[in-house]
């Protein structure tokens, strides 16, 4: 898994065309939405994650949570990147990665926004540009 995580005054997204044959089913109000004062999570799910999928989740929600405490935000924003990583994971298993971020986040007690899955989005955002605001971490499965 490879994140890019950017503090940021907004991120806010709109959806445009499929990327996939069959992205993820969405409801009419998923196709924008906006966060302010975030922590906008870049990820691309990696091929090797598929071997330990729950082992990557609680990983990268330990380095949300870490990046987050730093840099005080209580916001995060999930946004599927496929442009991190030369190795994706298959969309089905790197979307219930995505997905279970999300919840266990939620369940840490952060407001959580998740972007579409598989599809083309516009999307604008405005980094804080402070010293922490643009940083990287890469997670491999230890198995
Ligand atoms: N492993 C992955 N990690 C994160 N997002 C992914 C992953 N695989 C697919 N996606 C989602 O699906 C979208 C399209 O994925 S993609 O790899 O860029 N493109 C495709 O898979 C097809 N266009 C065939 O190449 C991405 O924008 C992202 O929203």
């Amino acid at each position: 898994m490879r994140m890019l995580l950017i503090h940021s005054d907004y991120l806010e997204y709109e959806v445009k065309d499929k990327a996939l044959k069959s992205p993820e089913p969405i409801s009419e109000e998923q196709k924008k939405g906006r966060l302010e004062e975030v922590l906008a999570v870049f990820m691309s799910v990696e091929k090797a994650d598929e071997t330990n999928p729950e082992e990557v989740v609680e990983k990268a929600v330990a380095e949300i949570k870490d990046v987050a405490s730093q840099v005080k935000a209580d916001r995060i924003f999930v946004y599927p990147f496929a442009h991190l990583s030369s190795e994706l994971a298959k969309p089905d298993v790197a979307l219930k990665v995505l997905q279970r971020i999300e919840e266990r986040l939620r369940e840490e007690g952060f407001e959580v926004k998740r972007a579409p899955f598989g599809y083309y989005k516009a999307f604008r955002l405005s980094c804080k540009g402070h010293p922490l605001a643009e940083l990287s971490r890469t997670i491999v499965p230890s198995g």
